[in-house]
């Protein structure tokens, strides 16, 4: 019996909707994780891009589908409509294939890439203000009475201008109930630092992380690999943050939210903004985003006003 990790979806592949009997064709893979496979499609032959989810668990897909289906009850909640997160279900259906039918969700395709490559590509300098749109993205979410729960970098994409979208609501979690889908290094219960209840300091502290992990991944990753799991704590991560060249700017502001001194991700993105006051100490940490061609260029034009000068005094 074929099943959706054996499954092979070239492009070119057309996806029915065995109820609503939509056409999906698939352009790409876009990406493939714990629960599911992720393609690039457009509606019909040319119609509007897409991406169309199949779930490797029908039950895991469901809950992400409810909770997207939530949002959408929620639409006129400002907050969310802001968030544009209503509009992001298109359909949802199953794909008979073999006979067997793998359930399958479309939504908005959002372009962009994973945070960490972002920043990677574009120079530290973007932390301040992508940070800050991801938080307000937060804040939304935290407003209409949810929480996002499986924050990482992943899950963050953001686009050429610096915009932030989130993607993969499966961690999404109503205030008040048990975060039921987490990523371990982002995880307030991992670090001993609180429990998985979901409430908006728990997305604050994973955010804390994910800053942790975008400028000194290496030390937070023997961090969280050595040591008991019942001796890990906020210290610790606290301890790190101190003798971080690279956190220095954010340092204040990351114990804080480490200590969960923020209640919400409002809060916490009020605090961020007073950072964007002082952004010449992070610029002076982060890479150059001068094109090699560009710096090249410029070597081979002094070199050449050098030997123009030199020629230019002997004679
Ligand atoms: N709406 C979207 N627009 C563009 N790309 C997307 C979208 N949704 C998912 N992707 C891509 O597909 C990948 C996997 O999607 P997703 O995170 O939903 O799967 P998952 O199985 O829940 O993953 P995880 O193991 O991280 O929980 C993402 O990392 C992203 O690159």
């Amino acid at each position: 019996m074929t099943t959706l990790s054996d499954a092979s979806f070239p492009p070119g592949t057309v996806i029915t909707g065995k109820w609503n009997r939509s056409r999906y064709t698939i352009r790409k893979l876009l990406g493939r994780g714990a629960n599911g496979v992720v393609f690039l499609v457009q509606l019909g032959e040319n119609g509007k891009h897409y991406a169309l989810k199949m779930g490797f668990d029908p039950v895991d897909l469901q809950s992400e589908i409810n909770v997207l289906k939530s949002f959408q009850l929620q639409r006129h909640h400002e907050a969310l409509r802001q968030s544009g997160i209503p509009s992001y279900l298109k359909d949802v259906d199953d794909y008979a294939v073999h006979g067997r039918d793998i359930p399958f969700y479309v939504m908005r395709y959002v372009r962009g890439e994973a945070l960490h490559h972002f920043i990677r590509r574009q120079g530290t300098d973007w932390t301040l203000l992508v940070g800050l749109r991801l938080l307000q993205r937060l804040a939304q979410l935290h407003q209409a009475g949810w929480v996002f729960g499986d924050l990482k970098p992943q899950n963050v994409l953001v686009s050429d201008y610096g915009y932030v979208e989130l993607i993969d609501y499966g961690g999404v979690t109503s205030i008040g109930r048990s975060v039921k889908q987490f990523t371990e290094w982002y995880d307030r219960g991992f670090w001993n630092a609180g429990s998985r209840t979901a409430d908006a300091t728990y997305d604050v502290f994973a955010y804390a992380l994910l800053m942790i992990h975008i400028l000194e991944a290496d030390a937070l990753k023997s961090l969280a690999a050595n040591g008991l799991p019942q001796l890990r704590n906020v210290n610790q991560l606290v301890m790190l943050v101190e003798k971080s060249e690279r956190l220095v700017p954010f340092r204040g502001w990351i114990i804080d939210a480490l200590r969960g001194q923020f209640p919400n991700a409002d809060h916490a993105a009020k605090s961020w903004k007073e950072l964007m006051a002082r952004p010449a100490q992070v610029r002076r940490r982060s890479r150059s985003n001068t094109p090699r061609w560009l710096k090249n260029a410029f070597a081979l034009s002094v070199i050449l006003l050098i030997g123009v000068l030199i020629y230019a005094l002997r004679f």
